[in-house]
């Protein structure tokens, strides 16, 4: 049973991986704001009183970080890569101590945990990698006295902003390319999740990243942090993972700077079965997609459309594989589905449920909050769904599997379309024109055929429309944190 900081730090092999101080500037420090509480979403005991900064804190993390930035961006790419390699490497030998911290503060089950820690690692990895292959180029003169080259050079201090559904992977997947390009970074994490921040901290000054040039800035006030990331001159690149409401406000502070922004924002996932699909292989899909971190993911399923002719047979079989899903605290063994995040996320699903259920719909499975202290709700499903329905158009962050019935291909697309969002989608078919028509028609930066599951260090990870701006992963990552300038001379 997980119920104070003593008990949570006897259940790690290295207690000194959990930090309730501030990392900043190669420091540990006290919260000029005093503290604030972090709970375990399973209990909704507090396990930790983590240092709240104040925003002239915030502000010294900076300066120390475009002091750093330069020595920083004088290193070899070679040099930083074997720096990140180290971190990757501790990572990796902590992933169970991590996995159970983030568990902890955040609810997901441990083995989902330890999986967002290896898949945050993989980023790390990955652009230890691409620091070695920043590339120029040289142009051919316009007049035959004139060479120009290319180079790309790091942008400077980059800051970011980070939820608390993946607290280790979102901030990973920003810190590696960052340090990588040769920036310096300034991670602000959500206050329910600051604990897995603060342990990659710790493992990041045991890498030997040097000082400032990686802060960890907890803090109960999120707006005033924004505010400073925004207006702080010395800070070129604002980085942000959430909702699509903050996200504009931060587009709206950042523009007075003409700041650098990369914006992964909110998601409405359409997953789509087609009449040809493997009916077995789109429940399992289905089951990945939609129920990952209980639903909680900005990738997760939030509109499934089945074709009428399978509808009946779809709803079947995905309520007998989601009845056996087992609902309970991340830490004990055999747990699935961990609770929600807070109070607050419950009632939002209540909410979409009261909805679907006004306007027509019917629950064939679940439907009520779980019975088990802290913030937990049963895997739901809803059949008869309508685009007139709160959760067509409003992300429901929860175990609620809406049902759509469509008839043909083209309207499908265009009911998938219809959304200011454009994130991550879905489809299980078999036919390849299809498959091409469809993943083509599909308005979204991510399009899964035939799976469920998208997430990858490998893949340029982001969205179009109201979805954000930019991408993360894969060599095209790294870009957001370089400056391009071209060198015209004469010769
Ligand atoms: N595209 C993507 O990759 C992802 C998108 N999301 C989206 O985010 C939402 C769920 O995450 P959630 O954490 O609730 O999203 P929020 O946007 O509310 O919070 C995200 C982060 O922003 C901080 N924040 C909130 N308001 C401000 C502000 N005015 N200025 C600066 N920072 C602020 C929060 O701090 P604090 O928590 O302390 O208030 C948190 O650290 C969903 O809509 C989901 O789709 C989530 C994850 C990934
Ligand atoms: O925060 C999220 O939802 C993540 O971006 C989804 S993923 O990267 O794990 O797919």
């Amino acid at each position: 049973m997980l119920d104070t900081a003593t008990n949570l730090k006897s259940l790690l092999k290295d207690p000194s991986l959990l930090v309730d101080k501030a990392y900043v500037a190669g420091e540990w420090v006290e919260g000029d704001d005093g503290t604030f509480e972090v709970t375990n979403p399973a209990r909704g005991d507090v396990i930790a009183n983590v240092a709240d900064l104040s925003r002239a804190q915030i502000g010294q993390a900076i300066d120390a970080a475009y002091s750093a930035q330069k020595d920083w961006a004088s290193w070899t790419g070679k040099e930083r890569a074997q720096v990140l390699r180290k971190w990757f490497d501790l990572m990796m030998a902590a992933q169970e101590d991590l996995g159970i911290i983030l568990t902890a503060e955040q609810g997901k089950p441990l083995a989902e945990a330890k999986g967002e820690i290896a898949y945050g690692a993989s980023f790390i990895e990955f652009f230890a990698e691409e620091a070695k292959r920043v590339y120029g180029e040289t142009i051919p003169g316009h007049q035959r006295d004139k060479r120009i080259t290319v180079i790309k050079q790091p942008i400077g201090v980059a800051a970011s902003i980070t939820p608390w559904n993946f607290p280790n992977a979102m901030i990973t997947r920003k810190a590696a390319p960052a340090l990588a390009a040769g920036c310096a970074f300034v991670g602000r994490p959500a206050s329910e999740t600051p604990l897995s921040a603060l342990a990659l901290a710790v493992l990041a000054e045991r890498a030997g990243i040097p000082k400032g040039v990686f802060s960890i800035l907890p803090s109960a006030s999120a707006s005033e942090v924004g505010k400073e990331f925004c207006e702080n001159e010395k800070v070129r690149k604002l980085t942000f993972t959430g909702s699509t409401p903050v996200g504009r406000t931060l587009l709206r502070q950042a523009a007075d700077q003409v700041m650098k922004c990369s914006m992964e924002l909110g998601g409405n996932a359409p997953f789509i079965v087609f009449d040809d699909a493997d009916l077995d292989a789109a429940v399992e899909g289905a089951i990945m997609c939609k129920f990952r971190n209980n639903g909680q993911t900005c990738v997760c399923a939030n509109r499934i459309y089945v074709q009428a002719g399978v509808y009946d047979a779809f709803a079947e079989k995905l309520k007998l594989r989601v009845a056996e899903m087992k609902v309970g605290d991340g830490l004990e063994e055999g747990t699935e589905l961990g609770p929600l995040i807070t109070a607050k996320a419950v009632e939002k699903v209540q909410e979409h449920i009261r909805d679907a259920k006004a306007k027509g719909g019917k629950v064939i499975l679940g439907g009520e909050a779980q019975d088990l202290s802290g913030t937990f709700f049963a895997p739901t499903i809803v059949t008869g769904a309508t685009k007139e329905m709160l959760f067509s158009t409003d992300e429901t962050f929860g175990p609620l599997a809406p049902l759509f019935r469509f008839e043909d291909e083209d309207e499908v697309i265009d009911l998938a379309n219809d959304t200011i969002f454009g994130l991550a989608s879905y489809f299980y078919a078999k036919d390849l024109s299809r498959v091409y028509k469809v993943a083509e028609a599909l308005e979204y930066g991510i399009v899964g055929v035939n799976t469920g599951i998208i997430s990858t260090e490998m893949a340029p990870f982001g969205g179009v429309k109201q979805s954000g701006l930019g991408r993360e992963g894969s060599h095209h990552g790294i870009e957001d944190y370089l400056e391009m300038k071209y060198i015209c001379m004469s010769v």
